[in-house]
C-alpha cells in the first residue's frame, strides 16, 4: 500500500514558488531520504507533508486518505526536529506522555508504549531526568521517543542529527536504521548530509530550487545518475568533470568519480599533483592538469606521491559519464 502520495504539490511564499510541481509516492514500510543543496526546498516539502505549511496547490494522501487540508495533529504523522523540541520542565517520561495524554489515551497504554520506547531507544535509566540533565544524544532519542510512542503511520525527521557531533551522529544514525527495521514504518527524512542519505535510505529524492531532480535507490543514483547535477551531489570527494572535447571524448563534459581513477604513466590524463591527504586508509591526489582542470583522485591504502610530481592517470571507459552541455545524461 501507498503511505504518502504527494500530487503536483506546489508551494509559494508571496511571488515565491518554493516547490514545483512535485510528484511522489512512498510505499509502507519506505525510508525516504529528501537531500538537496541549502534553500531547495526540503523542509518546506516536509511541512507541507506535516501539515505545518498549506500546499498552495496539489493533493496529500497518507495511508490513502486525502489529509490536503486536515491538521497536523489528525494526519497520522509524528515529527521529530533538529531542535528535539522537548517541554524543558517535564521529565523523559513527562515528555513522552504528553502527546498520547492529549490524544486522551488510557494511563495503561500510555505506561506500556513508554516502556517500549524507553527499552528500545535505551532511556530506561533516564525517565525521571529533564531535558536539561541529559546529553544532546540522549535529548534526540528522547524526541525520537515521543514520536514512537504515537505509533504513527508516517515518521517524519528534519536534520535530526545536525546538533550533534561526528561520533554521535554516526551512532544515532545507526540507532535510527535499528528502529526502522524494528518498527517496519514509513519513514520521510530530510538531511543535506549524503551520508545519512546513502546508508539509511530504500530510496532518495534529490530536489533541486523546488524541483525532484531523480528518485531512486543510494546505488542507482550513484552508479546511474540521470544528470550531472545528481552526478556531482552524491559522492565524496564527487565526481569529476572535464570538457570532453579535448579528450576526445562524447558530449561536452566528461565525469569521472575519483574512485575510477588509477595513476598510470601513460595514461590519457596528464597533470602535476597539486595537493595530497594522507587520511589512513585512503589517500586523496588533487592533480592540476595540462588543460587547466583540477582532477580529485581516491587511491585505496597508502601511497608516497609528491606535491609537484608528474603524473598520469587512466580510467576504464566503463567508468566515463557523459553529460550534454544542459547537463543531462548521455547514455549509450
Ligand atoms: N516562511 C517562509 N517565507 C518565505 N520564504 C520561505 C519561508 N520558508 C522558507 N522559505 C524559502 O523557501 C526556500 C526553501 O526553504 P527550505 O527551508 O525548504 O530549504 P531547505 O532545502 O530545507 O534548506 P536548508 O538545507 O538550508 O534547511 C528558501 O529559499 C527559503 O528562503
Amino acid at each position: 500500500m501507498t503511505a504518502l502520495s504527494l500530487e503536483n504539490i506546489t508551494k509559494s511564499f508571496g511571488p515565491v514558488r518554493v516547490l514545483k510541481d512535485i510528484n511522489l509516492d512512498v510505499t509502507e514500510g519506505e525510508f525516504i531520504v529528501f537531500v538537496g543543496p541549502s534553500g531547495c526546498g526540503k523542509s518546506t516539502l516536509l511541512r507541507v507533508i506535516a501539515g505545518l505549511e498549506d500546499a498552495t496547490t496539489g493533493t496529500i494522501r497518507i495511508g490513502g486518505r486525502d489529509v490536503t487540508t486536515t491538521p497536523p495533529a489528525k494526519r497520522g504523522i509524528a515529527m521529530v526536529f533538529q531542535s528535539y523540541a522537548l517541554y524543558p520542565h517535564l521529565d523523559v517520561q513527562g515528555n513522552m506522555a504528553l502527546g498520547l495524554r492529549q490524544a486522551g489515551e488510557a494511563k495503561p497504554v500510555i505506561a506500556e508504549r513508554i516502556e517500549m520506547a524507553a527499552k528500545m531507544l535505551s532511556l530506561e535509566d533516564y525517565l525521571k531526568r529533564r531535558p536539561a540533565e541529559l546529553s544532546g544524544g540522549q535529548r534526540q532519542r528522547v524526541a525520537i521517543g515521543r514520536a514512537i510512542v504515537r505509533k504513527p503511520e508516517l515518521f517524519l525527521f528534519d536534520e535530526p542529527l545536525s546538533n550533534l557531533d561526528a561520533a554521535l551522529r554516526m551512532a544515532t544514525r545507526v540507532e535510527i536504521a535499528r528502529l526502522h527495521r524494528e518498527l517496519g514504518a514509513s519513514m520521510v527524512y530530510v538531511t543535506h548530509d549524503q551520508t545519512e542519505a546513502m546508508t539509511l535510505a530504500d530510496r532518495i529524492v534529490v530536489l533541486r530550487d523546488g524541483r525532484i531532480e531523480q528518485v531512486g535507490t543510494p546505488m542507482e543514483l550513484y552508479n546511474d545518475p540521470d544528470n550531472q547535477f545528481v552526478a556531482g551531489f552524491l559522492g565524496a570527494p564527487s565526481m569529476n568533470f572535464l570538457p570532453a572535447g579535448p579528450l576526445g571524448a562524447r558530449g561536452a563534459t566528461l565525469g569521472i568519480r575519483p574512485e575510477h581513477l588509477r595513476v598510470a604513466p601513460d595514461g590519457a590524463l596528464k597533470g602535476d599533483v597539486s595537493h595530497v591527504e594522507r587520511l589512513g586508509g585512503d589517500t586523496n591526489l588533487l592533480v592540476a592538469t595540462e588543460t587547466g582542470d583540477t582532477i580529485t583522485v581516491r587511491l585505496f591504502g597508502q601511497h608516497e606521491h609528491r606535491v609537484g610530481q608528474a603524473i598520469g592517470l587512466d580510467y576504464a571507459d566503463a567508468h566515463a559519464f557523459a553529460f550534454d552541455a544542459e547537463g543531462r545524461r548521455l547514455r549509450d
